[in-house]
């Protein structure tokens, strides 16, 4: 069966000008400082919760809008084609790295708001998503509880991430170091995994 190209037309969705931006590190900080994790009804319509923010149903500051896409969906929705489609968008390249900053969000998120296992929905969250439910389809079965750990500390894996806050710091340390206010470029996320192989 013939197949058919990744499609991409980065910010050119001209019906829905609300896509056609990328998040802004400031919209990051704002998730990052968000204090609770979720809120009822535990959904894509929560409003003030950290889950459905990163996720980008809510503004970066957590207010519910229908309207709104943020963070992790409006980069979906940016790229406005095979990745911007839910039963397609793995098939992009750009899926992998989306996730995988997504997650350096939560992981950070994690390690400043040390939370506990308390603030995590022990029922009437939709199917799947209460503490206790097995993460489908992984195998053998893990929990949302046991995922929800910091990386580091339980899942031997580290993000060398510089968050936004850290980012203005550092151009205004340039700046002052320099004489000048070019801005420095900013480097890019990367992942170090511990080597299992040794333990
Ligand atoms: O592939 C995806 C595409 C998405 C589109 C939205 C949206 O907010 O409309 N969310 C998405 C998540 C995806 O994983």
């Amino acid at each position: 069966r013939p197949t058919s190209p990744i499609r991409r037309n980065p910010a050119g969705n001209v019906e829905r000008p609300m896509v056609q931006r990328l998040p802004e590190p400031q919209d990051v900080v704002d998730c990052l400082d968000l204090k609770t994790f979720d809120t009822p009804p535990y959904y894509s319509t929560s409003s003030e919760s950290f889950r459905n923010t990163v996720e980008g149903y809510s503004a970066p500051q957590g207010g519910y809008d229908p309207v709104v896409r943020s963070l992790h969906n409006l980069a979906h929705l940016f790229l406005n084609g095979t990745g911007g489609q839910t039963h397609l968008s793995p098939n992009d390249p750009i899926f992998v790295l989306l996730h995988t900053f997504t997650d350096a969000i939560f992981d950070e998120w994690l390690s400043r708001h040390a939370p506990g296992i308390a603030v995590y929905p022990e029922e009437d969250a939709p199917i799947g998503h209460n503490r206790q439910f097995n993460m489908v389809p992984f195998w053998p079965p893990v929990t949302n509880a046991e995922m929800f750990v910091t990386a580091p500390e339980n899942l031997g894996y580290t993000y060398e991430v510089t968050w936004p806050s850290e980012i203005v710091a550092a151009v205004l340390v340039a700046a002052v170091v320099s004489g000048s206010w070019r801005v420095p470029c900013v480097p890019a996320t990367s992942a170090r995994l511990r080597d299992w192989s040794r333990c």
